[in-house]
C-alpha cells in the first residue's frame, strides 16, 4: 500500500501501461483533482474508488482529454496530456460512459462495424461487407454478444449495451480502457459477466474503473486506487485499502460498504 498521492507500484516504467503522475484539474478556483497520481498496469484491472465527488470522473475526463489538466499521463511512455481528444483515441484511448452510448436502430454488428471504421475510408462502410474483420470476430466472443449479433442494439438488456460498447472500443484497438460505472444498474448474474468479460480482455490492456458498488470492486479489482477530495488517499490491493483507517474514515461517513469487519481489524 502507498501513501498520499505517490505513483503506486515499485514498477513505474512508461512501458508498465497507463502512468498518471501529478495531475491536477481545476473548475475556476476550485480544485477537483490535486496532484493525484496513479498507475495502471497492462493487464490489470484498477479500480478508482472514493466517495461521490470525489474526482474520479474528472480524472478520466483529464485523462482522455475532455477535461483541462496538468501533470502527466503518459502511455507506453508517451505523454498525451494536452493532446486532443480525437488524437487520444487514436493512441489506443477508449471510454465508456454510464449510459451506454450505441445505436439504437442498428444491430449489433452494424454497430462493431460503425466502430470498426474508425480506421477505414467512410466510403467503405457504405460498401457491401466483404468479411468479417477479425477484431470484429473476437470482439463478439469477448463479450458473448455472439448470439445476439443480428440483434438490434435498443432491445439489448443494460448489461448487454454495456458490452456491446466494450466491444466498439475493443475493435477499436483501445489499449487503454476507462469505465465509468459499467455494472450501475446491472444484475446480478450481468455484474459477474462484466467483470469476467474485463478479465478476458484485461491482458495486454491498461483496464481503469471507476466503480461505487464495492461487491463488484471486491470480486474483481487486481488493484484499487482511492481518491478523496481529489487526492489519492490510499492504493493497494482490496484487501490493503479497506483495512486502511483513512479509507474506513471517509467511507464511514458516506457509506458502510466498505466497513467489513474482516477487514476492520487487519
Ligand atoms: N464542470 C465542472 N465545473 C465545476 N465543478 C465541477 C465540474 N465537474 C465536476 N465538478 C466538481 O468536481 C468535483 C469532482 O467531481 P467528479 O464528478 O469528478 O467526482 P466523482 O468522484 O466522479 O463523483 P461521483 O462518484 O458522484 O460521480 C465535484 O465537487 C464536482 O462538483
Amino acid at each position: 500500500m502507498t501513501t498520499e498521492n505517490s505513483t503506486i507500484h515499485a514498477d513505474t516504467t512508461d512501458a508498465a501501461g497507463l502512468v498518471v503522475e501529478n495531475l491536477r484539474v481545476r473548475f475556476g478556483d476550485f480544485v477537483a483533482v490535486d496532484s493525484a497520481s496513479f498507475q495502471a498496469r497492462r493487464g490489470e484491472v484498477h479500480f478508482l474508488i472514493g466517495p461521490n465527488g470525489a474526482g474520479k470522473t474528472t480524472c478520466v475526463d483529464a485523462i482522455t482529454g475532455l477535461a483541462k489538466a496538468t501533470g502527466s499521463v503518459r502511455h507506453d511512455g508517451r505523454e498525451v496530456l494536452g493532446t486532443p481528444v480525437q488524437k487520444i483515441a487514436r493512441q489506443g484511448f477508449g471510454r465508456t460512459f454510464q449510459t451506454a452510448s450505441v445505436f439504437e436502430g442498428l444491430s449489433v454488428l452494424q454497430n462493431l462495424d460503425i466502430a470498426a471504421g474508425l480506421h477505414r475510408r467512410w466510403l467503405s462502410l457504405l460498401g457491401v461487407r466483404k468479411h468479417v474483420d477479425e477484431r470484429i470476430e473476437e470482439a463478439l466472443d469477448s463479450t458473448g454478444l455472439r448470439d445476439l449479433q443480428g440483434t438490434l442494439a435498443g432491445v439489448l438488456s443494460h448489461g448487454q449495451k454495456q458490452w456491446l460498447e466494450i466491444g466498439m472500443l475493443l475493435v477499436q484497438d483501445a489499449t487503454v480502457l476507462m469505465l465509468d460505472e459499467p455494472v450501475a444498474g446491472m444484475s446480478f448474474d450481468e455484474r459477474q459477466a462484466t467483470g469476467e468479460l474485463l478479465r478476458r480482455i484485461a491482458p495486454g490492456r491498461s483496464i481503469v474503473v471507476v466503480e461505487h458498488d464495492m461487491d463488484f470492486v471486491r470480486d474483481f479489482a487486481d488493484y484499487v486506487t482511492v481518491l478523496h477530495q481529489g487526492s489519492v488517499l490510499s492504493a493497494g490491493s482490496i484487501h490493503e485499502v479497506q483495512a486502511d483507517r483513512r479509507v474506513q474514515q471517509v467511507y464511514l461517513g458516506a457509506t458502510e460498504d466498505i466497513d467489513e469487519p474482516e477487514y476492520a481489524h487487519a
